[in-house]
C-alpha cells in the first residue's frame, strides 16, 4: 500500500446473502482528501461506508485502511471517525451531550478507563468546533436533528482519527445548518483530514465542498473531480441505473482513464 492512500478497494464485491449490493469496487482514496458519494437509496453508499470500517466483510477483494484490513485491525478502530446516519442512531438513550461526545474518547482512553484532563479538554474543543459546547449538558434526546448531527460528527472529531466517514450528514436539515456542516467538512480538510460524506439527495450537497466526487450505484460510475463528473450523462447513469459503457476515473487515484469516457462526459 502506497502511503499517500489512506483507503483501497481492491476488486471488492459485497453480498447480503445472495443478493449483491456492491461489485467490483476498485478505488483509491487518496489522503487528505475530501469525497462526496452520490447516488440513489439502495445504491449501496452505507454498505461502502460499513465496508471501511469493517463492518462488512467483502465477497470478493479486499478493502484495506491504512494499510490494513479493517476486520483484522479493531486495535485501530478509533483511527475511523464513523458518523452513521442520524436514524440508525437511538436517541432515547438517557445521556448527555457531553458523555456522547466523550464516548469517542473510548478507544484512547488511559488504563484505568478514566477520562484525564486531556480527554476532557478534547471533548470540550470537538463541542466547540462543532458549536454545542453551550448545550454539553443537556439530554441527547432533547435535541432537534441538526443539533444531533452536529454531536454525532463531535463525538467522531473527538476520536482524534484521520479518516472521518458521515453517512448522510446533511439530509433532513435544513439549508443553514446543512451549511454548517460542509463549513465544517472543509476546515477538517485543511487540518489534513480524509472525509467521505456520502448523500442520497443532489439538492442537499453542495459540490464546492468537495475535492472529488464518487457516484456510486452498486458499482463505481465515476470518480473525480465534480467538475468532470456531475454531467447529465453520469447523472443519469448513476440515478438510473442503466447501462453506462465506460467509467470515468480519476488519474491522481491511478485508476484507469478510457479516452472514450473521457471525450463522451466532456462534450
Ligand atoms: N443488513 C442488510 N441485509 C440485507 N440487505 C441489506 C442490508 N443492508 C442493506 N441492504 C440492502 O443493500 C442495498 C444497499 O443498501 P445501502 O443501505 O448500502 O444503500 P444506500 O445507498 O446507503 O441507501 P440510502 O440512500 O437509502 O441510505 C439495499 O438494497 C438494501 O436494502
Amino acid at each position: 500500500m502506497s502511503d499517500s492512500f489512506v483507503i483501497e478497494f481492491d476488486h471488492f464485491s459485497l453480498k447480503y446473502g445472495d443478493r449483491q449490493v456492491l461489485k467490483d469496487i476498485h478505488l483509491r482514496i487518496p489522503k487528505g482528501s475530501c469525497i462526496g458519494i452520490i447516488g440513489p437509496n439502495g445504491s449501496g453508499k452505507t454498505s461502502l461506508i460499513r465496508s471501511i470500517v469493517g463492518l462488512n466483510k467483502p465477497y470478493q477483494g479486499i478493502v484495506r485502511v491504512f494499510g490494513e484490513q479493517p476486520r483484522r485491525s479493531w486495535r485501530r478502530r478509533h483511527q475511523i471517525g464513523y458518523v452513521p446516519q442520524l436514524k440508525s442512531i437511538n436517541k432515547e438513550f438517557p445521556i448527555s451531550v457531553y458523555e456522547v461526545v466523550m464516548l469517542g474518547r473510548v478507544g484512547r482512553l488511559g488504563p484505568l478507563h478514566f477520562p484525564r484532563k486531556e480527554d476532557h479538554q478534547v471533548v470540550q474543543e470537538s463541542l466547540k468546533r462543532v458549536k454545542m459546547l453551550d448545550i454539553a449538558d443537556r439530554p441527547i434526546g432533547q435535541l432537534s436533528g441538526g443539533q444531533q448531527q452536529r454531536v454525532f460528527i463531535a463525538r467522531a472529531l473527538a476520536q482524534e482519527s484521520k479518516l472521518l466517514l458521515l453517512d448522510e450528514p446533511a439530509t433532513g436539515l435544513d439549508i443553514p445548518t446543512q451549511q454548517s456542516i460542509y463549513e465544517l467538512l472543509e476546515q477538517l480538510h485543511e487540518d489534513g483530514i480524509t472525509t467521505l460524506t456520502t448523500t442520497h439527495d443532489l439538492l442537499a450537497l453542495d459540490f464546492h465542498h468537495f475535492g472529488r466526487i464518487l457516484c456510486l450505484n452498486e458499482q463505481v460510475i465515476a470518480f473525480g473531480p465534480p467538475e468532470k463528473v456531475l454531467t447529465p450523462a453520469i447523472l443519469t447513469q448513476t440515478f438510473s441505473g442503466l447501462p453506462w459503457p465506460h467509467h470515468l476515473v480519476d488519474e491522481d487515484s491511478r485508476l484507469s482513464i478510457k479516452e472514450d469516457s473521457i471525450s463522451c462526459t466532456c462534450s
